[in-house]
């Protein structure tokens, strides 16, 4: 069989699903294929950020874990469900089940649960097919039956005795803090010689330190030589150790889903990482065909492929003005206990640019708020052009440095010198009212 469509998105992931309103909203029908019926709303709401951001908070409050991943199920099934009926239940928009594959540049080829197929001739394809963790090729690991991915880990029935984590990236340090609060020892493995290396050393040495507090076993400059289902062999300072997991999480970062796509189809180009290459607009290199979110490459997180969708709906239906080279000032928080958060420039960032800066620098234990919290750990570090008086950037490790982040991500897009934000009257107690405080000449 086969359909002519205007509109077809391969993939619910956020970027997707929105663009898929937006079009039904302009009046125009839409066609979303999705390949797992439990990944309506992609990989952030059923596997991704609310899953692990919902256990990494009840771990800080003492739920069991069992407890807590039926809580976290409880929420995905919720959400699943609604984002399913969010776009199914318009008269506009059709959710079909099925794994997608391009024929040719504007032919796509649906591959149905029941095992028949479908194809779609479409004037416009959006790509939103997300990513999936990589399997770092070490022997031994693929064959491990104590091997888990962060999906895996969400799911696991009990909080595993000894967690070791291969990869001390996002996930992995998510996953390590998270899993220590629900009692299990937990040894990260990483290659890397520097914790944490695009943040100021500072910064990072107090991570690094109040995570060996909480006895998180962190073996940098690691080579891991292979894995014996549970036996891990790694060289580390030239000797060579092993160690015994009842879990192994690779968290060893995540590749676009582009591999079975059918792209050797087309003319859609991919990059050496499997990305596929697009242009200022997010067009692939087939006119009329977009790629948005994880699959394009480049920073992986949901507001990203949120505002992928931003560009293309002003290509689309608006001034044609957004691009994703107006898109400088990207935030991002790790959510450790505490959470570290960074918008723009650090301090090493600044060093290496030659850029002149001036540093305000507080202890979060000098706030209110985090003794109110019992969390005093932390620094805020805000760096300002001082012949404009704008802000350069700022990392926030800090209880609630997630919130207060967005705060100076607004004042620096709108470029608001940093005065403002420190006469700014706050409500208290708040870790926002520190800006008051941290940005005193
Ligand atoms: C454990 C974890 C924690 C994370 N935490 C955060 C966080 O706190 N904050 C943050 O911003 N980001 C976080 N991320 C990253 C974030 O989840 C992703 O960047 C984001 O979800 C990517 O969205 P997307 O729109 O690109 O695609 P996705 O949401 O991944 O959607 C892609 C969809 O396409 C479907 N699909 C794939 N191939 C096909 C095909 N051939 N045919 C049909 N359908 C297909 C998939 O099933 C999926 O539903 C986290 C990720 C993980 C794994
Ligand atoms: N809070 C958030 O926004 C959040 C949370 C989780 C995930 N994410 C997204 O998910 C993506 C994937 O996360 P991730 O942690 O898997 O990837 P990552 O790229 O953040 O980290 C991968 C880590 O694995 C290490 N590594 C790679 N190969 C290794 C090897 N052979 N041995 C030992 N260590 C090795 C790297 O040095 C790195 O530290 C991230 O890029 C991030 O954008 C975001």
């Amino acid at each position: 069989m086969e359909y002519q469509v205007k509109n077809l998105i391969i993939g619910f992931g956020k970027g997707g699903k929105t663009l898929a309103g937006k079009l039904a909203n302009q009046g125009e029908p839409v066609v979303i294929i999705e390949k797992s019926n439990q990944m309506y709303g992609g990989t952030c709401i059923n596997v991704g950020c609310l899953p692990s951001k919902k256990l990494i908070l009840q771990g800080e409050q003492q739920v069991p874990f069992p407890e807590a991943v039926h809580d976290k199920n409880q929420m995905t099934s919720f959400l699943r469900d609604k984002n399913y009926h969010l776009l199914a239940d318009q008269d506009l928009i059709t959710v079909i089940d099925g794994k997608a594959r391009f024929l040719a540049d504007h032919l796509v080829e649906v591959l149905q649960p029941d095992g028949s197929k479908i194809n779609y001739q479409a004037e416009r394809i959006f790509i939103n097919t997300g990513s999936t963790p990589f399997m770092v090729p070490i022997p031994g690991l693929a064959a491990s039956k104590y091997r888990i991915d962060s999906t895996q880990a969400m799911d696991l029935t009990k909080a595993p005795q000894h967690l070791v984590i291969i990869g001390g990236g996002y996930i992995g340090l998510e996953f390590a803090s998270m899993f220590q609060h629900y009692g299990s020892k937990v040894t990260v493995l990483d290659h890397n010689n520097v914790f944490i290396p695009r943040e100021d050393r500072d910064v990072a040495d107090a991570v690094y330190h109040d995570m060996i507090a909480e006895k998180i076993d962190i073996k940098m400059n690691v080579l891991i030589k292979k894995v014996n289902q549970d036996i891990i062999t790694f060289e580390q300072d030239g000797k060579l150790h092993t160690i015994t997991a009842d879990k192994i999480l690779v968290a060893t970062g995540r590749r676009p889903n582009t591999a079975e796509l059918g792209l050797e189809n087309t003319n859609i180009a991919t990059d050496q990482t499997g990305s596929i290459v697009v242009a200022d607009d997010l067009q692939t290199t087939v006119p009329s065909v977009w790629a948005l979110g994880d699959v394009k490459g480049g920073p992986q997180f949901t507001y990203i492929s949120l505002d992928d969708q931003r560009i293309v709906v002003d290509q689309l239906f608006g001034k044609k003005e957004y691009k994703l080279s107006d898109r400088t000032l990207v935030p991002y928080s790790v959510f450790l206990t505490p959470p570290l958060s960074r918008i723009g420039l650090n301090e090493q960032d600044a060093k290496a640019q030659g850029i002149e800066y001036k540093l305000f620098k507080l202890a979060v234990a000098a706030i209110p708020k985090a003794r109110v919290m019992n969390e005093t750990r932390g620094i805020f570090k805000i760096l300002v052009d001082p012949k404009t008086d704008l802000i350069l950037g700022a990392t926030i490790y800090a209880v609630e440095s997630h919130e207060v982040i967005n705060l100076i991500t607004l004042a620096m897009q709108n470029n608001l010198p940093y005065q403002i934000l420190r006469d700014q009257i706050y409500t208290h107690p708040t870790m926002t009212e520190a800006l008051n405080d941290v940005l005193k000449d």
